[in-house]
């Protein structure tokens, strides 16, 4: 087994696997020896005799790499593996250890697919930092083992799959920090640095950052965010508050990232998300400028950037999201923090009308919103979590203008303008 694969090896059995199974994570562990009967676990009971099942665990010897390998690897799965070998998101972790969550995926397939299986597998063994385990029925059915599997080390030991305890909260919520979610500029700007040649348009992204940051400087006039799904009504809202308070409308990403911001939307999570860090940071320097000379209305900012970070690295329910005040949802200690946050809420089927009439294209993660309601419910409770600025959520299903003076009320009496 390659040097790097051995640490993940070496706690093995203390290790629980997720495997996403319908848009929520299932779990199972496994044993050295079985004590009495065990049911199986949730992934292998809806497998058929002939089914064999094999997981690929991508070691991150390099974050950035190592997640871009494994946002690559399931394009090639879909198209190198056999139809019906039903590729599932997976990964393994140790139970409320940090850093430990280790991604991959976990796939079926039938006896008379094994040579071509075979052949992919090595391949991947081969040039990949991927560990790839297999898992194979008992004569009777009755129990499933995994075992790792190597063509040079056929005699690997078996162990046992059994269910295991949900955790508390998702697997992914272990390695959020700095993956999906950076609270300060230096560690996005470190992951963009660290790809620079990957991806040659990160240059020119750092060279629009501002020199220096100043989270505490306390603007002059007040600075506004505007906050909610697509379609709720913020384009509308936030032109309308420039037009009435003569503020001055910026938004983020700002203008001067649209060139490269479709470019960020195609890597993995790691990379798009520092994309549009450092992006808050370029608004930030725009604000300061602005707000010495009259009010700011901003069209996302900080809350756009988390909850979205947070309710897609995370599946399932709203109760698989990190707890309600988990240091997850800070702000920045170095980000400058708008005097309100008013977060316009919607109900779908409104929402859907509204989504409609505009007419637009929309991005992989707008799409998403509208086919997944657990999705829709994970971002705004992520949104309502955050912890900073005063957020206030008001309802935008009234008319343009009812939303209006109901947030020119607010604005009044929370910023006394
Ligand atoms: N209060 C409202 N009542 C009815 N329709 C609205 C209201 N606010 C916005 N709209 C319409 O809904 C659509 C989405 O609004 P928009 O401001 O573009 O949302 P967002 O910027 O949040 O994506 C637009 O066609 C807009 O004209
Ligand atoms: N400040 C921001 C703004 C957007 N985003 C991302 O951009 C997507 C939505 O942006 P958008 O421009 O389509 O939204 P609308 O302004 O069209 O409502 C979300 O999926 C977020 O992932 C972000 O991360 N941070």
């Amino acid at each position: 087994m390659a040097r790097h694969l051995k640490p993940l090896v070496q706690r093995w059995s203390s290790r629980v696997f997720s495997v996403e199974l319908d848009g929520a994570p299932v779990y199972f562990g496994i044993r050295e020896k079985l004590r009495g009967a065990t049911v199986l676990p949730a992934v292998f009971s809806r497998l058929q005799k002939e089914d064999r099942c094999y997981s690929l665990l991508v070691c991150n010897w390099d974050r950035i790499r190592g997640d871009r390998f494994h946002w690559e690897l399931r394009d090639k799965l879909l198209k190198d593996l056999p139809p019906g070998s039903d590729v599932a998101t997976m990964s393994s972790f140790l139970p409320d250890e940090k850093g430990s969550l280790v991604k991959g995926y976990f796939f079926k397939s039938r006896a008379e697919n094994s040579p071509l299986i075979e052949g992919i597998l090595s391949d991947l063994e081969h040039t990949d930092p991927v560990l790839v385990c297999s898992y194979s029925q008992s004569e009777d059915g009755q129990q499933w083992t995994q075992s790792l599997w190597s063509h040079a080390e056929k005699k690997q030991m078996k162990f046992y799959v059994v269910p295991s305890e949900a955790p508390e909260h998702h697997p992914s919520a272990l390695n959020m920090i700095n993956s999906d979610v950076f609270y300060s500029l230096d560690e996005a700007c470190d992951v963009l640095k660290k790809c620079g040649d990957i991806i040659p348009e990160t240059q020119s992204v750092l060279r629009m950052l501002p020199s220096r940051v100043d989270a505490r400087r306390k603007p002059d006039f007040p600075v506004i965010v505007i906050e909610g799904l697509d379609a709720t009504g913020k384009t509308t809202l936030t032109e309308s508050l420039r037009d009435t308070l003569g503020a001055t409308l910026l938004r983020s990403p700002p203008q001067c990232l649209s060139t490269w911001r479709a470019r960020f939307d195609r890597e993995p999570p790691i990379i798009r998300r520092a994309f549009y860090a450092v992006g808050n940071y370029i608004t930030a320097e725009q604000i300061c400028q602005e707000s010495a000379k009259s009010p700011v209305i901003v069209d996302r900012f900080w809350h756009s950037t988390a909850a979205y970070a947070i309710a897609t690295a995370v599946t399932g329910p709203v109760s698989n999201l990190p707890h309600d005040g988990s240091e997850v949802y800070c702000w920045p200690s170095d980000l400058l923090q708008p005097s309100l946050v008013v977060l316009l809420t919607l109900d779908p089927e409104e929402r859907t009308r509204r989504l409609r009439n505009r007419g637009l294209m929309k991005t992989d993660e707008e799409q998403e919103l509208d086919h997944n309601k657990l999705f829709r419910d994970r971002v705004e409770e992520a949104y309502r979590r955050i912890i900073g600025p005063l957020c206030i959520t008001v309802d935008a299903s009234p008319s343009a203008d009812l939303v209006l003076q109901q947030v020119l009320l607010l604005i009044r009496a929370k910023c006394h303008l």
